[in-house]
C-alpha cells in the first residue's frame, strides 16, 4: 500500500535538523527547556507525555515533568505556572489536558505567559492565529500541515471537511488551512448529514474520539484521509477514527494510527520549544 502517509518517518526526518538547531543553540549558551505540568493520573496523557519527553531527550532538549496530584487545588496548579513563567530557563510551559473537573481549564490557561505558551492555546496565540498572523500555533494543527507539506499536497480550492470543533484541533487547523487558500467547512455532532458533507471533502480530516466513525461511504473515490483519533479498541489496541482497512482501499492518501499525525504532534512541538530558545539571543 502506497498510498500511506508515515507520519512516524516524517517526524524522524525533521528531528535531524532540529537536533542540530538544538545542539547550535547550546554552543551559543542557550539550553532549550521545555516544562510540562501533568496532573493526576489519566492513563493516556501518561503515554503522551512519556512520548514527549523521549523526544525531547533524544533531540537534547532539557524536559521538565511536574507531576501534580489529581486532587491539586486550582490555586496550587496558578502557583506552579507562575514559577516557569518567571523562569528564564524555561522556553516552553505545557499543561497536559484534560484536566480533573474541579479545574477551570481556561483560568489555568489564561495564565501562562503567551510567549511561553508552546501548545499555542492561549488568547493570544489564538487571536495571532485568526488574525492570519500565526506565532505559536497547536501542535497538532501544525503537524498536520507540516504533513500535508512533506506530501506536496497545494490546498489552493480544496474542499476541507474537519469533523472537530475544538480549539485544541479543529479550530487551529481549519485557521490554517484558510490561510492557505483551502475552503474549511467544521462538522461537529449537531451537522445535518454528516455522510452527504464528508464525500463533498478532497481532505477529510477527523477527530471525533470514536473508533471506525469514518466509513467509506463516507469518503470520496482519492480522498486524503487524515486521522485524528486516539481511541482504544476491545483489546486495548491504540486506533484512530477511520474505519482503516475499508477506508484505505478508497483514499488516494490517508494516516495510519498510530505512526500518522501522533508522532508530528511531538515533533512540530519540539520545533516550537526550539523557535521560542531562539528569541532568547534576540
Ligand atoms: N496541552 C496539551 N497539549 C497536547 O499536545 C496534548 C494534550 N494537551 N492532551 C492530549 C493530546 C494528545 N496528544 C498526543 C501526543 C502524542 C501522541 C503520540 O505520540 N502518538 C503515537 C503513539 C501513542 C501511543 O503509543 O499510545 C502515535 O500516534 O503513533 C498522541 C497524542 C497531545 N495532546
Amino acid at each position: 500500500m502506497n498510498n500511506l502517509i508515515d507520519g512516524k518517518a516524517i517526524a524522524n526526518e525533521l528531528a535531524v535538523s532540529l537536533r542540530q538547531s538544538v545542539a547550535e543553540l547550546k554552543r551559543s549558551g542557550v539550553q532549550p527547556k521545555l516544562a510540562v505540568i501533568l496532573v493526576g493520573d489519566n492513563s493516556a496523557s501518561a503515554i503522551y507525555v512519556r512520548n514527549k519527553g523521549r523526544r525531547a531527550e533524544e533531540l537534547g532538549i532539557s524536559f521538565r515533568l511536574i507531576h501534580l496530584p489529581a486532587t491539586v487545588n486550582e490555586a496550587e496548579l496558578l502557583r506552579n505556572i507562575e514559577q516557569l513563567n518567571q523562569d528564564s530557563g524555561v522556553d516552553g510551559i505545557l499543561v497536559q489536558l484534560p484536566l480533573p473537573a474541579a479545574i477551570n481549564e481556561e483560568t489555568v490557561i489564561n495564565a501562562i505567559a503567551p510567549e511561553k505558551d508552546v501548545d499555542g492555546f492561549s488568547p493570544v496565540n489564538f487571536g495571532h492565529l485568526w488574525q492570519n498572523n500565526p506565532a505559536i500555533i497547536p501542535s497538532t494543527a501544525g503537524g498536520i500541515m507540516t504533513l500535508l507539506k512533506a506530501k506536496n499536497i497545494d490546498l489552493t480550492g480544496q474542499n476541507v471537511v474537519i469533523i472537530n470543533r475544538s480549539n485544541i484541533v479543529g479550530r487551529p487547523l481549519a485557521a490554517l488551512m484558510l490561510q492557505q487558500d483551502a475552503t474549511v467547512t467544521i462538522a461537529h455532532s449537531k451537522t445535518k448529514n454528516l455522510p452527504e458533507l464528508t464525500r463533498t471533502a478532497d481532505i477529510l480530516v477527523s477527530a471525533t474520539g470514536r473508533a471506525a466513525f469514518v466509513t467509506k461511504d463516507m469518503v470520496h473515490p482519492g480522498a486524503i484521509v487524515i486521522d485524528v483519533g486516539m481511541n482504544r479498541d476491545e483489546a486495548g489496541k491504540l486506533v484512530g477514527d477511520v474505519d482503516f482497512a475499508a477506508v484505505s482501499k478508497k483514499a488516494g492518501l490517508i494516516t495510519p494510527v498510530p505512526g500518522g499525525v501522533g508522532p508530528m504532534t511531538v515533533i512540530t512541538l519540539m520545533q516550537q520549544v526550539v523557535e521560542i530558545a531562539k528569541k532568547r539571543k534576540d
